[in-house]
């Protein structure tokens, strides 16, 4: 099976099914992704500077056989770079062994110190992240646009950005965010946050759409009567749900009969869930089940609903 596609602002089109990278071992990244692309049919994954697998994925993308015209690598500025995106980009091009991606992506809207006192998390000595607070998140902004103009990634997006980051950058920017990557599920849906996202022409894009690691997600129980009654498993509903809405869905895994599931079960779930199932579904976290998995610990105010900053 081939995963749908969605139109971007820009025009181009990215496939709405893609296989995230975060925790796949380098030991392990390069059979799954060889396996996801020359046997499963996917077409797109999302890699990032900071899961130092980014070269383990590129052996992946060449064992795979499929020329790189035909799929879509998206990576992300880590935020000891925000002053320095080309230079970011430059390392992520030559792990991968590519010399341009189809998407890049603002990891976290959080400038670190680039000369702190560790390269991917410098902290302070009271522990804390050490935020370059002197950085404004606008000329990243702008590096991303150089980038771009420059032809070295087809298109430019944020992940983590709330409706408040957003108006930081929005204002100055002469290109609009094709994608917001979030965290994005059953118990975590961010209703308003799509609805603005929306409004303004930018993808949402699903990340941790299973719910992560040991995901509780997977025995909830409205979601296994919606997978019975449509004799699919908890998963297939769980993405389906989310390609459904329109958004990107990014499922990870290294397991090969899950990579294969997670794409033709998530496409097969789309088509069944019916009006009825997704409004049960909707209700799941305003109803009392609103839980956040991936919340590191950053001392700033991301501007997220149901986020607890250790401030
Ligand atoms: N922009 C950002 O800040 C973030 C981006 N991401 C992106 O999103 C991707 C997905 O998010 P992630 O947090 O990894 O979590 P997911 O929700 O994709 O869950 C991954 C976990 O679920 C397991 N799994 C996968 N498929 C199935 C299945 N069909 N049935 C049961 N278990 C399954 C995997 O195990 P196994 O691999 O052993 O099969 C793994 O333990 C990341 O890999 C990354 O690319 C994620 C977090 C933050
Ligand atoms: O993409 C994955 C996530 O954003 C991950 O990179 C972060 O959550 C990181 O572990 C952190 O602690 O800040």
């Amino acid at each position: 099976m081939t995963s749908p596609t969605i139109k971007l602002n820009n025009g181009r089109e990215i496939p709405a099914i893609g296989l995230g990278t975060w925790q796949s071992k380098p030991g392990e990244v390069t059979a799954a992704v060889a396996y996801a692309l020359k046997d499963a049919g996917y077409r797109h994954i999302d890699c990032a500077w900071a899961y130092g697998n980014e070269k383990e994925v590129g052996e992946g993308i060449r064992a795979s056989g499929v020329p790189r015209s035909e799929i879509f690598i998206t990576s992300k500025l880590w935020g000891t770079w925000h002053s320095r995106v080309e230079e970011c980009l430059d390392q992520t091009l030559a792990n991968l062994g590519t010399d341009y991606l189809d998407l890049y992506l603002i990891h976290w809207p959080v400038p670190l110190n680039p000369n702190g006192n560790h390269p991917v998390f410098p902290t302070l000595p009271d522990g804390k992240r050490d935020v370059d607070h002197a950085w404004d998140l606008k000329d990243t902004w702008k590096q991303m646009e150089d980038v771009l103009k420059k032809g070295k990634v087809k298109s430019i997006g944020v992940s983590n950005f709330s409706k408040k980051k957003l108006e930081e950058i929005l204002p100055t920017a002469e290109i609009i965010p094709v994608v917001d990557q979030l965290e994005l599920h059953v118990y975590n849906p961010q209703h308003n946050l799509i609805s603005y996202l929306k409004s303004k022409g930018i993808v949402p894009q699903a990340y941790s759409p299973l719910g992560s690691t040991n995901s509780p997600l997977l025995t909830d129980e409205v979601i296994t009567e919606v997978a019975k009654k449509h004799s699919l498993q908890t998963s297939d509903v769980l993405l389906g749900y989310l390609v459904a809405k329109g958004f990107v869905v990014l499922p990870k895994s290294v397991t090969p009969a899950r990579i294969l599931s997670n794409l033709t079960g998530a496409i097969t779930a789309a088509e069944r869930l019916e009006t009825a199932d997704i409004e049960k579904i909707d209700a799941l976290a305003p109803g009392g089940k609103q839980r956040r998995f991936i919340t590191p610990p950053w001392p700033v105010d991301l501007g997220f609903d149901n986020w607890k900053s250790p401030l």
